[in-house]
């Protein structure tokens, strides 16, 4: 299934608008999880029963994995969702970024090895880097656009002929990378101005929002900048604020709580 299609369903189907974000810390699982050799796959899944009739899609970030050379309970991990909770999309937080001949290659370790439903990329070496992302034209590709990071101004934020850099990255992706219609943004809840001007520069383009939770991003604030017409058009994030609710034996009952106070909170303002 496209994952357009995939996402608008499980807006409606679900209710909800919240991504449940991925980022696995053994530092930082419950004493009965630590020193499992499948502790990643085990606290994962456990979070994905809990929350996946809640969520519009799980985003995992691939970084949390690797470091712990845990790539093959990444691999079971989104064969788990696709087989248990099927029709929740999966995004690859990856942020890739390379020439074209590499791209093509994390095109295939994304979408054929690990079955991400989408991935995230990195636009600043242009458009030859995205394309073999793009040549799978059921697989949504969501490019850094304004990313929730302090820092991210100081490069998203410099003006490029009357425009900020992140603004012309909004306009080109909206106005001719995305002829397949598998095109998304990341802009971060961090800056709720710049959510408004990429909604106003992109029309109903799904926007990947991180930044709620941990960093403190405003929800109410998001949603009157981001959100579409429809009430949707957004996939707000939330990682460690719900991944670490709870820090016992039943960390995946509070992992779920916190995702329907999050949901809700969201709701609220749709
Ligand atoms: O601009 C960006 C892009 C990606 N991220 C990622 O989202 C989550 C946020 O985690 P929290 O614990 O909810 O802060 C994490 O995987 C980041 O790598 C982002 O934060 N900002």
């Amino acid at each position: 299934m496209h994952f357009m299609t995939a996402l608008g369903a499980a807006w409606q189907q679900r209710n909800s608008l919240l991504c449940v974000g991925l980022d696995p810390d053994p530092a930082k699982f419950p004493a009965h999880l630590q020193g499992r050799p499948d502790a990643i796959l085990a606290f994962c899944s456990a979070i994905v029963d809990a929350t996946a009739d809640l969520v519009c899609c799980f985003k995992p970030q691939i970084a949390y994995f690797a470091a712990h050379r845990a790539e093959d309970q990444l691999e079971a991990l989104i064969e788990h969702i696709h087989a248990r909770h099927p029709g929740t999309p999966v995004v690859l937080d990856a942020k890739r970024g390379d020439i074209g001949s590499t791209a093509e290659q994390y095109a295939v370790e994304a979408f054929e090895r690990y079955k991400a439903d989408a991935i995230t990329v990195n636009p600043y070496m242009g458009r030859d880097s995205v394309d073999p992302y793009l040549a799978y034209p059921d697989k949504g590709v969501i490019l850094l656009c304004r990313t929730s990071n302090p820092g991210g101004s100081d490069l998203q934020f410099l003006d490029v002929g009357g425009l900020k850099l992140y603004e012309h990255v909004a306009r080109l992706v909206a106005q001719d990378w995305n002829a397949s219609g598998n095109c998304g943004l990341v802009v971060g809840a961090t800056f709720p101005a710049e959510i408004a001007r990429v909604r106003e520069l992109t029309g109903d383009m799904p926007l990947l929002v991180p930044g709620i939770g941990a960093q403190g991003g405003d929800v109410a604030a998001t949603l009157a900048a981001g959100r579409t017409a429809a009430g949707t058009g957004l996939m707000i994030n939330s990682s460690r604020a719900i991944l670490y609710a709870g820090k016992g034996e039943d960390f995946a009952d509070a992992a779920r709580q916190a995702a329907i106070d999050t949901r809700d909170a969201i709701n609220a303002h749709r």
